[in-house]
């Protein structure tokens, strides 16, 4: 014999009903059924809004009592016929008659006791059991009503009653042992020994169905639901949460108590005691397999991941009531928990250090005030001698339960979980774990619990790892970039299980933001243009606001203003990767507030493109210093620009022409007088100099400008570019003289014992500069260890591909350390 279980949802509707029967004639074939059903999708919700406006007086919950009688009456038109149709209609008016007076009384006392509450409440699945017991008659599928009033025996905790497991299995033996028909069962409801009507809690048909099984020995107790089953965490809130195919009876009972919604908590217990399994399925997706909640072998549990899936409660407060005078003395605790016990607030976690300063509990947010209330007048004589110093209530906290039968004995679990939620900035305000130890609760500010949720999925392996990346700019080096990550993106999921997701885009007029990733293929359609204030505090505020976790903010930009938030992002906990010099050859205020916010914070900040592009330059410098070297000088060319420029005049050409073609190619700045004038060269000295340890700014750079006075200033860029031929000749002939006397022009520079100086130089053509081909740096390292010969990093060291790559690699740096 088999329960099988329908929820609200899978008897919402005609359609719906007529697939139940589908479920119900396969079932058949596996030997006899019993069926419990919950009330139709909204009636119990109908129900308690129109006890609520009874309770409120007068006629209003007539309306209520309208709808009820709608939403029914359309079901039997819709599936019953005949007499059948007439029967079922005679017994509604009947169940509705009774039900308004029961309202009726409520509008006249104005009183909803809890007792009136649960009768009225019981209405929900008097009506679905008796409408679907017909339904299956009709059909040609012997069935008979059951009020499990009848059945169920309880406690005279009217609305969240606990069962009398001894006389419920009496009644329901003799009331279903070898019955004729199928049994159609309402569920969630019972009654008390004084005959008043009792329910079990919301969802607590789930509860009905597992105490039948047990009782009865079910072979199996179906839970027909409307997901595919038992989720690794909320589908919800974690997008790729997936149904599990199986987990301990133990799992689902911690998980279920911890918020997971697919299941009534108390449900698992009695079919934990007889060892029958429960399946979750899903009527609307018959063909799913659906999660078999059963006594999972040890190897199993063993074979199966640390961590078997996640739940959390969000409407929670957390009461701390703490004090010096509170250690060492026997009896406050057991004090604390009697009091709330008496109040009946139910404690879903609870936390306390070993210096018995502090104890934390986690209690339902409606009860918060009842609970502070009983708790001020409990220890009022110890809040006055101040032997307790504060009994406080944080709002707007959530729970999390991280659950898995194979956590116990395998250590570094809970490292990993705080290790990942650190990361990712989000704060654990307290922490509890059983000595079972297959569950670990922690609670957190409401504001990251989908952060929390999903990075911690991830971080388990019970879904792929996932980066957000938000990039500012769409020019030259972001194309570049976007491309690379969308042709690299399966490789990377596949080899290394990662999944970069760029969320956003954004220049000075358009923007594309979306979680779930823009299309790399079509990015440039998902731009639009920017409504509101077309700042980057805007774009960083929409960022934030989207508190995803894993963030990078990639900054492809020349602006200082996106340099100027650097701070500020790294504070919120986003990582940054910039090719932007602004950021570290800014003002030295700037530079430390970098450095500043980087250090009070988990984010990274990495910048390898801000000198050299992808030549690593930077990180060959800090492994130098990171491992003792000493660097004596530094010397070399450092702009992809001028290097170009000087090693296409040794081929002969106009320069005003060769600067043009070093813009279309991508490899000056966004206006290529920040490279004629050496600025830009000399941003990338004031970074490497200040990576040496130098307190230097910009002025401290020496630096010989190529762009002639009056070409300086506001013009516009192509205007500028015309009138550059002015210089060609002086160019041309400065090239030749140095030919002719074996030698070349070069704009190339040096760092020497906090001194920078950067010029145009004449060269002996056997200077490893004058080798220099296309846009090639060079930057040559004399330190301690490399003395007799320097170490020379040289490459291109500008234009599109190579800059995307070295940012790119940064974000997987970043990536690395995130996940
Ligand atoms: N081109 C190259 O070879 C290299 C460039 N870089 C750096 O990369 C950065 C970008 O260079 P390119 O892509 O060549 O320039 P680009 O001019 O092609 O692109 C710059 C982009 O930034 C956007 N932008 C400017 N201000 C903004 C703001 N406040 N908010 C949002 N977007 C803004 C522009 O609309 C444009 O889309 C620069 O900082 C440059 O120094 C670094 C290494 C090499
Ligand atoms: N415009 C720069 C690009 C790299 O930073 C250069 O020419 O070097
Ligand atoms: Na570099």
């Amino acid at each position: 014999m088999n329960v099988l279980k329908f929820g609200g949802t899978s008897i919402e509707n005609g359609k719906r009903i007529r697939n139940v029967l589908n479920i119900i004639r396969d079932a058949m074939h596996d030997g006899p059924v019993i069926v419990v059903v919950s009330a139709i999708r909204k009636v119990t919700d109908l129900l308690l809004d129109a006890a609520l406006t009874a309770c409120r007086g007068g006629g209003d919950y007539k309306e209520k009592l309208v709808d009820i009688e709608r939403l029914h009456t359309a079901l039997v038109e819709d599936l019953l016929t005949g007499e059948k149709a007439e029967d079922v209609q005679r017994y509604l008016c009947g169940v509705l008659s009774e039900l308004g007076d029961v309202l009726h009384g409520v509008s006249l006392l104005r009183e909803l006791s809890e007792k009136s509450s649960a009768l009225i409440m019981s209405f929900g699945e008097r009506f679905s059991a008796y409408i679907i017991s017909s339904y299956l008659s009709q059909e040609g599928v012997a069935a008979s009503y059951v009020d499990a009033r009848g059945m169920i025996v309880t406690d005279t905790s009217h609305g969240d009653a606990r069962v009398d497991m001894e006389a419920s299995a009496l009644q329901i033996r003799e009331r279903l042992n070898n019955a004729d028909s199928i049994p159609v069962v309402t569920g969630y409801i019972g009654s008390a020994p004084d005959g008043t009507v009792t329910t079990l809690g919301r969802g607590g048909s789930d509860y009905t169905a597992t105490i039948i099984g047990s009782v009865l020995g079910a072979g199996e107790i179906q839970i027909w639901t409307d997901v595919d089953g038992f989720f690794s965490a909320d589908p919800k809130r974690v997008r790729d949460a997936y149904a599990l195919p199986f987990i301990s009876y133990a799992e689902a009972m911690e998980l279920s108590h911890a918020g997971a919604k697919v299941l009534h908590p108390y449900a698992v217990h009695p079919a934990m005691k007889a060892g029958i399994p429960i399946t979750i399925r899903n009527s609307m997706n018959p063909g799913a397999p659906g999660t078999r909640i059963e006594k999972l072998s040890s190897e199993e549990a063993v074979s199966a991941r640390p961590v078997t899936g996640l739940s959390s409660i969000s409407d929670i407060v957390l009461l701390n009531i703490s004090g010096s005078g509170m250690v060492g003395v026997p009896g406050i605790a057991s004090r604390l928990f009697s009091c709330l016990a008496r109040h009946m607030i139910n404690i879903i976690f609870i936390s306390q250090a070993s210096s018995e300063q502090s104890i934390s509990l986690a209690i339902n947010a409606l009860q918060a005030s009842k609970a502070q209330m009983a708790l001020d007048d409990e220890f009022a004589v110890e809040l006055g001698s101040r032997q307790i110093e504060s009994l406080t209530v944080r709002q707007d906290i959530s729970m999390i339960a991280v659950v898995g039968k194979s956590m116990s004995g395998h250590p570094g679990v809970s490292a990993h979980l705080f290790e990942t939620l650190g990361k990712n900035g989000i704060n654990v305000i307290a922490v509890a774990q059983g000595a079972n130890e297959m569950n670990i609760s922690f609670v957190i500010d409401s504001h990251d619990e989908d952060k929390a949720l999903n990075c911690v999925h991830e971080s388990f392996f019970l879904s792929r790892r996932k980066v957000h990346v938000f990039i500012a700019g769409t020019g030259t080096i972001s194309s570049s970039l976007i491309g690379q990550i969308r042709d690299h993106h399966e490789t990377l999921s596949v080899g290394k299980n990662l999944d970069i997701v760029v969320c956003g885009m954004a220049n000075t007029r358009m923007m594309a933001l979306n979680n779930e990733g823009i299309d790399l293929n079509d990015w440039q359609s998902a731009l639009q243009p920017r409504e509101g204030e077309r700042t980057i505090g805007d774009y960083l505020a929409r960022i934030r606001s989207r508190n995803l976790h894993n963030t990078i903010f990639v900054d492809c930009t020349a602006s200082a203003d996106v340099a100027a938030a650097y701070p500020e992002l790294l504070r919120s906990n986003i990582s940054v990767v910039t090719a932007n010099k602004l950021g570290m050859a800014g003002s030295w205020d700037l530079y430390e507030t970098i450095n500043d916010a980087l250090n009070s914070s988990n984010a990274k900040f990495l910048y390898e493109t801000n000198v050299g592009a992808g030549l690593p330059i930077i990180n060959t410098l800090n492994d130098l210093r990171n491992s003792g070297d000493k660097i004596l000088k530094i010397e070399g060319v450092l702009s992809g620009t001028l290097s170009y420029i000087f090693n296409e005049l040794r081929k002969g050409g106009a320069f005003s022409r060769i600067v043009r073609q070093a813009r279309d190619a991508g490899f000056t700045e966004p206006d290529p007088r920040e490279d004629l004038s050496g600025a830009d060269f000399a941003r990338k000295f004031l970074i490497l100099g200040r990576e040496l340890g130098f307190r230097i700014n910009y002025e401290d750079i020496q630096c010989e400008s190529l762009v002639p006075d009056h070409l300086m200033g506001q013009m516009p860029v192509e205007e500028f570019l015309e009138k550059l031929a002015c210089v060609d000749e002086e160019y041309d002939d400065m090239n030749r003289k140095a030919a002719a006397e074996g030698m070349t022009i070069a704009y190339a520079g040096e760092i020497n014992g906090g001194k920078a100086k950067i010029s145009v130089k004449m060269l002996p053509l056997s200077n490893p500069v004058a080798g220099l081909n296309g846009t090639e740096n060079m930057v040559v390292f004399t330190t301690d260890r490399y003395f007799d010969t320097p170490l020379v990093v040289k490459g291109p060291g500008a234009g599109g591909e190579v800059t995307a790559g070295g940012v790119f690699a940064d974000i997987l740096r970043i990536a690395s350390y995130l996940v």
